[in-house]
């Protein structure tokens, strides 16, 4: 009966792939046709040649992308009820006695039309294709039987089916309907894991359908445990959004990710989706262009440099860099026959005044300063001319106030003391200023201790002057605040320029092709996007929340977290800093409850540690079982523990076919990296930090106590670290982690 349904099955894929290729053909020849008219030359040829190529190469690139298995489902239903309900095709059947079935779809990563324009193929994201998501044996709507196909390129290699309606003995075309396989979704979640992430787009489950769908206006809140499948949510929810508005959304969908390392996990996903370059997914600190984080804090400066605190303190340290080294401490000028002499304390003052309130950035109040600047000599210059008594004539006046402008606004000494004084400052620069201790103890005025302040000071000590140097993801937040204090560093010009002269009508030549790639292939160029995806939204700090919230001034908002696995030491204020970010929009939440990733064994295991670290947490539900039961390993001498890591490595890599991580401690990265020298690109060791959102088939977790102690959230992270296995768990312990003679733990005791 299987080898029937498949056949069944191929003769369809055969169909459409016939149709493919005619369609491959047609869009062959619209490239051919479109570049034939290039060699008309008109203008409007040219805008209408832009056009047809890019349509026409978009299309052939999504057709040859999505040859790869693209159909994957298929539902057979009953007869509708009536209309559409909620925009979803009738959930409940006509009559639920009737066994026949009415209507069969099938379901594939992008929809596919007949000659006669009916549907061979529907794209799942398609309304019509919501059934085969959302049907459960409790709740089946019209939906008899489900069957997920297996196929690579051109043949079908198997079918899955679930059946529905168990109660109705259903026929198709006069036969019973087939029914074979079980647990497609089981299958794919043993298989082996390489080091990037699969779409879901065959087995999305009905609670995580639910959330892709969700409406796009305001901010959709997502919580769940581990495994659960939120970033796999996030992002079919991106490709979602892009199918039901892409006017809207391409290239305006920003995918905000803790670290690199994720980021290259979960590339692959949309371009799978056939959403290529549509969807900007960054490191939240690769969020400011030019910019890139490179390493990582301390726990403890963390804190610090996460904190709101150093909003203020940001303020307070652009305008002192004005002052940094090098300022001039008088202004001296000559004009029409006087010296005009501004000391350090008129200049002071002159200053503060500029400054005003602070609402304008500082780099653009250098004509300000300019103009203040003369006015002040202008002033020094009126009081050297002796009381006529006279009436002052005022035109004349005004005519010498012009001249003395002129002379002295143009003359290269009063420019290069402009320079100094009011120099072009960028954040680097001024971030820079802080690696000093007493600036930043002048700066920070009571707002750090003694000990933070040394702390921070230390963390940018390598810094040079214009600070160029090794940054972590928290100082790009602190550089993207310092962006907006300072404005746009204009460079300093020998004349000021008349603002019609920066009017370039660049946008006018662009051709109808730059514009839209600008629009859809380098959504990296953004600063700001219609909708933002924040993945692990639990870690963001409120420096962070403040940085993803300016390039969400008019997004709406998708947010994927779990607060027992966070990292960041103050969770409520994280969370009042999202409120504050999101405002007044609207909310709504969902919670996913089942975990896809650990065996229940596992899950189990890091239960325990969830118990303390987030007390009266649910664990999500496992939704397998492997019968393996992690392994305790314990060693008696510190000294021992490489040598230990590196054969359990070795052993889970002849166990499992896929990937094997080891855990560590962030400060024994390095160590780790030497322990598994030599075991190939299946192993890779991470530490616990880095280990967040990513799945391996079988990990290591290496000194327990030792993540655990790293912060105020250690256990939280040793939480994260324990449920990253899809099949096996070892856990490492020394004898700093109070291992049981079972080799268990202390803090993994029951
Ligand atoms: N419906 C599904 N079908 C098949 N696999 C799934 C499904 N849902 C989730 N998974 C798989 O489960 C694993 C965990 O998913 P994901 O990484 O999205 O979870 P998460 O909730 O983000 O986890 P964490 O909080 O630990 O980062 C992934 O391998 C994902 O492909």
């Amino acid at each position: 009966m299987r080898d029937r349904e498949i056949a069944v099955e191929q003769q369809h894929l055969d169909r459409v792939y016939h149709r493919l290729e005619e369609k491959l053909a047609e869009a062959e020849f619209i490239l051919s046709d479109a570049s034939r008219k290039a060699f008309v030359g008109t203008p409007g040829a040219l805008a209408e040649r832009d056009a047809q190529v890019y349509r026409a190469g978009r299309h052939l690139q999504r057709l040859n992308n999505e040859f790869e298995d693209f159909l994957f489902g298929r539902i057979d239903l009953q007869q509708p009820d009536g209309p559409e309900e909620d925009g979803f095709p009738s959930q409940t059947p006509l009559d639920p006695a009737d066994p026949a079935v009415a209507e069969t779809l099938h379901i594939g990563r992008l929809g596919v039309l007949d000659t006669e324009y009916g549907p061979l193929v529907i794209d799942w994201r398609a309304p019509a294709a919501a059934p085969f998501y959302r049907a459960t044996p409790l709740q089946p709507g019209r939906v008899v039987r489900r069957r997920v196909i297996r196929s690579r390129g051109r043949r079908v290699l198997g079918v899955e089916d679930d059946l529905l309606r168990p109660d109705l003995e259903p026929v198709l075309d006069g036969e019973p309907l087939a029914v074979v396989g079980d647990g497609a979704l089981m299958a794919t979640l043993g298989r082996a894991r390489s080091h990037t992430m699969r779409d879901i787009v065959s087995s999305i489950q009905q609670e995580q359908d639910i959330v892709i769908r969700a409406q796009a206006a305001g901010a959709t809140l997502v919580t769940g445990g581990p495994g659960t499948g939120k970033t796999a949510v996030a992002l079919h929810r991106a490709a979602f959004l892009l199918y039901q508005d892409r006017r809207r959304y391409a290239g305006g969908i920003l995918v905000v990710s803790p670290t690199p390392l994720l980021v290259s996990y979960t590339e692959g996903v949309l371009p799978a989706l056939g959403e290529e370059g549509q969807v900007a997914i960054r490191a939240v600190g690769s969020l400011v262009d030019g910019v890139e984080a490179d390493s990582y804090d301390s726990p403890e400066a963390a804190r610090v440099k996460g904190s709101s605190r150093m909003v203020a303190l940001m303020r307070r340290a652009s305008r002192a860099a004005l002052d940094a080294a090098g300022s001039p401490a008088e202004l001296r000028v000559s004009a029409l026959g006087e010296v005009l002499r501004l000391d350090a304390n008129a200049l002071r003052n002159l200053r503060r005044s500029i400054l005003g309130n602070g609402a304008t950035p500082i780099n653009l109040l250098r004509p300000r300063a300019r103009r203040l600047l003369l006015d002040a000599l202008w002033s020094l210059l009126l009081r050297t001319r002796p009381r006529t008594g006279d009436r002052v004539d005022r035109e004349q006046q005004q005519r010498e106030r012009e001249t003395f402008d002129d002379h002295v606004g143009d003359d290269d000494r009063f420019l290069a003391f402009l320079d100094a004084w009011w120099p072009a400052l960028t954040p680097r620069r001024v971030l820079a200023t802080l690696r000093d201790p007493r600036q930043l103890a002048r700066q920070a005025r009571g707002s750090l201790s003694q000990q933070e302040t040394r702390l921070l000071a230390a963390s940018w000590r390598h810094l040079d002057d214009t600070g160029r140097g090794s940054l972590t993801a928290h100082d790009v937040a602190l550089l993207d605040e310092l962006q907006v204090l300072l404005g746009e560093a204009a460079r300093p010009r020998a004349r000021e320029v008349d603002a019609a002269d920066l009017l370039t009508g660049l946008d006018e030549v662009t051709t109808f092709a730059d514009r839209t790639r600008r629009g859809e292939r380098e959504p990296a160029e953004r600063s700001e996007y219609a909708h933002v995806i924040v993945d692990e939204a639990q870690d963001l700090t409120p420096m962070q929340w403040r940085m993803i919230g300016r390039r969400a001034r008019q997004a709406t908002w998708t947010i994927v977290g779990d607060p027992a696995q966070s990292s960041w030491i103050d969770p409520a204020e994280a969370q009042a800093a999202m409120d504050e970010t999101l405002g007044a929009k609207p909310r709504r939440r969902y919670t996913l409850t089942t975990n896809y990733r650990n065996p229940a064994e596992i899950a189990e295991v890091a239960a325990r540690v969830l118990a303390q670290a987030a007390p009266g947490t649910e664990s999500p539900r496992a939704v397998r079982s492997t019968g393996v039961h992690p392994r305790f390993v314990s060693v008696a001498a510190e000294a021992e523990v490489g040598r230990a890591a590196r054969a359990e490595v070795e052993r889970l890599l002849a166990e499992v076919d896929g990937t094997v991580g080891i855990v560590v401690p962030m400060d024994r990265r390095g160590e780790a990296a030497g322990w598994i020298t030599g075991l190939g690109e299946r192993a890779v060791a991470l530490g616990s930090l880095e280990a967040k959102g990513l799945e391996y088939d079988a990990t290591v977790v290496a000194d327990p106590s030792g993540i655990a102690g790293e912060s105020e959230a250690g256990l939280r992270v040793l939480y994260v670290a324990l449920t990253r296995a899809t099949q096996r768990l070892t856990v490492l312990s020394g004898p700093l982690d109070l291992p049981d003679a079972a080799g268990v733990p202390a803090l993994l005791h029951e």
